[in-house]
């Protein structure tokens, strides 16, 4: 049974779910040095952002498969790292927009009437309506920076309220941000333009402190800031500054530099302007349940050799996509399981995957990415998946070639590999039909064979009488033939035959061959 590890609190639900096929701790309450201790029993790991996995923990992770981030940002999460180890990272990222979105619009609102601070006075019997006197957002302007799910969501709540929204974000569409009647403008010329400032990027080296003195100083006057992203997006000391020089009027604090917020953080100082809660942007039974379900049964799902809905390391690929490109991920997983078997004693130097018909609709990059760990995987060592496949071939000297064939040859669609190690070049290739998958080709001669079952594989220099030894010593040997094929390139050159036996050759029928009949290579495989 699989080990999982819950590490930062999620909803009942998901840990319902993960009980009923693997072995679960759940411990949100786990100390750095707990963590690192045992996070190298478990094959798969769930965490929120307050867990980080770093090096030093995925140096310890030696059984890790799959980590699950339960929500959006994964800034917590070494990516780079897990993908060496062949560590599949997903994400959760719709569970918890809404309640982000609705967070943020909250904040703003309680921002500008003062709600909280006027309930804290209340609440200790200060009745005082002049000094919380607030400010309409109808008719101000709100910048948005980093406009995906949450930040157009804002927009399109913000817009409801009269308020004129612009945005900031070069990796956008245009169209996307033109459907909700947005314009993308600069960054420097939203900083200029806006009432109302509110983040929604993820924590990137380029949005590290993207808010910080300089950006202030150009703001105007009185400016309210949002920031239910990430703490590390706004500089915290700058902001402070800003608040005392009374550039910045106010702000809303969801994410903090330092969680859990430490005593000494200086907007502590602004009571009356600067409202803070602890993270909450995602914190609502609603999207508690969904990301907690949704890491749950993608973590089993992975652990299952499935695909994660939002994979952070491997190709993502949408499941129509997959439904329909799988019968070509399944040849291109025999035909890569056969080269493996034929010819990974050898050292492999280069794979070529050719891609001809049908198969060039599809994606191809997760095709040759697969083709490479079917090939890889069963000769190293090392374990070797989608995560790292591309990674491995290139630490190890091994160059991939990608190409397509223009007019495949009498069939819909063609797969072909080829591989050159120390001792030559090979190659297979098959197809999908109807009736199922096909070995049409092997070392460029022509065959048709079903691409699964036991195969006798024998290189030898064609003369008479080869052919009928080998038919001989596996009749004497009880070996059933239930196909046999042959190709050469001209008379006495060299020849390849394939046989698909019914029952496995014995290791004495094996040397037998060998002893009897001049071959360069005689292999056994099952498919
Ligand atoms: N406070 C909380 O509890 C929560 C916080 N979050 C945070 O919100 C962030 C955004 O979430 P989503 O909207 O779902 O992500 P998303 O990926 O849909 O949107 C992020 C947007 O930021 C843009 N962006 C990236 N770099 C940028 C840059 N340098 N300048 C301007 N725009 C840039 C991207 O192009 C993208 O459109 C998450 O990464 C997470 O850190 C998410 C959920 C809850
Ligand atoms: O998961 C959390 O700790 C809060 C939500 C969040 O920040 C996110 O989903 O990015």
């Amino acid at each position: 049974m699989y080990k999982v590890l819950v590490s930062d609190n999620i909803s009942p639900k998901g840990i319902e779910i993960l009980e009923q096929e693997a072995d679960v701790t759940f411990n949100p309450d786990l100390s750095r040095e707990e963590f690192l201790d045992i996070i190298g029993e478990y094959d798969g790991l769930i965490v929120r952002s307050m867990t980080e996995v770093d090096k030093e923990a995925l140096d310890k992770a030696r059984n890790l498969k799959v980590i699950g981030r339960a929500g959006t940002g994964y800034d917590n999460i070494d990516i780079e790292e897990a993908s060496k180890r062949g560590i599949i990272v997903f994400n959760t990222p719709t569970g918890n927009t809404i309640s982000a979105v609705e967070h943020t619009i909250g904040m703003m609102l309680a921002l500008s009437r003062n709600i909280p601070q006027a309930n804290q006075a209340l609440h200790e019997g200060i009745w005082d309506r002049k000094k919380y006197m607030g400010v309409e957002v109808k008719g101000k302007t709100l910048g948005i920076i980093g406009l995906g799910r949450i930040g157009s969501r804002v927009a399109v709540r913000a817009q409801a309220f009269g308020m004129k929204v612009i945005a900031n974000d070069p990796y956008l569409p245009p169209e996307k941000a033109a459907k909700i009647n947005v314009p993308l403008l600069g960054f420097k010329e939203v900083l200029k333009k806006s009432d109302y400032i509110t983040l929604h990027t993820p924590l990137t080296d380029e949005t590290y402190h993207i808010l910080s003195h300089k950006e202030f100083a150009i703001m105007k006057d009185n400016v309210r800031i949002i920031n239910c992203a990430r703490g590390k997006n706004v500089d915290t000391q700058a902001l402070a500054k800003a608040l005392a020089e009374h550039k910045v009027a106010g702000a809303a604090i969801d994410v903090h530099e330092v969680e859990p917020l430490p005593e000494d953080n200086p907007l502590l100082k602004y009571q009356d302007r600067v409202i803070m809660t602890c993270h909450l942007g995602g914190t609502t039974t609603e999207a508690m349940d969904n990301v907690s379900i949704a890491a749950a049964e993608q973590v089993l799902d992975v652990l299952n050799n499935g695909l994660p809905e939002s994979p952070l390391n491997i190709p993502s690929i949408n499941i129509q996509e997959y439904n329909k490109a799988k019968p070509y991920l399944n040849l291109v997983n025999k035909l890569g399981n056969f080269i493996a078997k034929w010819k990974g004693h050898e050292r492999i130097e280069m794979i070529e995957a050719e891609y001809g018909g049908e198969v060039i609709g599809h994606d191809l990059k997760p095709f040759t990415t697969s083709l490479i760990k079917d090939i890889l995987d069963p000769i190293l060592d090392s374990r070797v998946n989608l995560v790292n496949a591309q990674l491995v071939a290139k630490e190890r000297g091994i160059e991939i070639k990608e190409s397509q064939i223009s007019k495949p040859d009498g069939v819909n669609n063609i797969i072909r590999v080829r591989v050159k190690t120390n001792k030559g070049n090979y190659s297979v290739a098959g197809t999908n039909l109807p009736i199922g998958l096909r070995i049409i080709e092997i070392n460029d001669f022509r065959i048709d064979l079903n691409l699964e079952g036991k195969f006798l594989v024998i290189s030898y220099q064609d003369k008479p009488g080869v052919i009928g030894k080998v038919g001989s010593i596996l009749g004497q040997d009880n070996v059933n033939i239930a196909s046999m094929q042959v190709g050469r390139k001209s008379y006495g050159g060299q020849a390849i035959m394939i046989i698909q036996t019914d029952n496995k050759p014995s290791k004495a029928t094996m040397e037998k061959i060998n002893k009897n009949i001049e071959l360069t290579d005689l292999t056994y495989l099952e498919i």
